[in-house]
């Protein structure tokens, strides 16, 4: 495995393709289940039986041979094979290649790794270890979930809303970075956060109007 890096990916409009209808895909269904997710297995979890019959997924019971797999993936943004068939999902890797799809290996290497992934408001985390160690990337998952608090999405929500002020206020985009830092690095209003968002609002705006008035920012 080479470099990797974290792309977020809206899942709006997509279809995505699960191989396999055991824990592993269940798992992938449900993190993918925003877009438009189909699983193609011979069998499938409670799990993914319940999400089909509440349309959230949608269920293929099938056996899969790998000359069906080019019929299958057309139209596909992403496809993942979570079969426990390794030689199979090595299999799928390959087609989907071939034909463009981007594709992860649930059992081997594919080039694209599906991540731990931590959400707070609009907050999204991922995390992998290259595929050294997915038990690892669960574990800093699980650390990260009480360190990334709801503070934290409420302070995106107040950076978004001083943005759009300060673009009408403040012509120099530099000086509409600085301040906006300012606010980043406000213990006062981190504090106020915590038990009123618009007590907080308040306090930036006057930190923003003090500094302009100063000239200071
Ligand atoms: C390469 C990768 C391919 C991919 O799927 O993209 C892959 C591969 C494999 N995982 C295996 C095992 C486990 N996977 C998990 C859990 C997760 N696995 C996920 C991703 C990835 N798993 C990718 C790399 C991620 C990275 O870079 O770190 C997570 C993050 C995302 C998700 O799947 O949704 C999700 C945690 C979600 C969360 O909780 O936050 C656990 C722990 C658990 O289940 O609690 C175990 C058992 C403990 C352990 O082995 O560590 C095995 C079988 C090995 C064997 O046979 O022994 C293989 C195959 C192999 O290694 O060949
Ligand atoms: N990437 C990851 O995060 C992880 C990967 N794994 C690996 O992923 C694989 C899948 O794990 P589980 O979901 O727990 O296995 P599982 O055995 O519970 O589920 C596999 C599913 O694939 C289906 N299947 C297999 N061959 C098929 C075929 N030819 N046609 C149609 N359906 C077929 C089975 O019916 C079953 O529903 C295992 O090999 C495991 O080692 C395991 C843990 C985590």
């Amino acid at each position: 495995m080479g470099t990797i890096i974290p792309l977020f990916i809206d899942l709006e409009g997509r279809n995505i393709i699960v191989f396999g209808g055991g824990g592993v895909g269940e798992r992938k269904a449900r993190l993918f289940s925003a877009g438009n997710v189909r699983v193609i297995s011979a069998h499938f979890t409670q799990g993914l039986e319940k999400m089909g019959q509440d349309g959230i997924i949608k269920l293929e019971r099938r056996s899969i041979v790998p000359e069906d797999v080019p019929g299958i993936i057309g139209g596909a943004f992403l496809v993942i094979a979570a079969t426990s068939d390794k030689a199979l999902n090595d299999d799928i890797k390959n087609i989907a290649e071939k034909s463009g799809v981007m594709v992860n290996n649930a059992t081997g290497e594919s080039g694209i790794i599906v991540p731990s992934v931590l959400t707070r408001g609009d907050i999204t985390i991922g995390i992998s270890t290259g595929g050294k160690s997915p038990g690892m990337s669960r574990y800093i998952r699980e650390t990260l979930e009480d360190v990334i608090n709801e503070d934290h999405a409420a302070m995106v929500r107040l950076q978004d809303s001083v943005r759009e002020s300060l673009k009408s206020m403040v012509p120099d985009q530099k000086e509409r970075e600085r301040l906006l830092w300012k606010i980043l690095e406000d213990r006062e209003i981190w504090d106020a956060l915590s038990v009123s968002y618009d007590k907080a609002l308040d306090m930036a705006m006057e930190l923003i109007k003090g500094s302009l008035r100063s000239g200071r920012t």
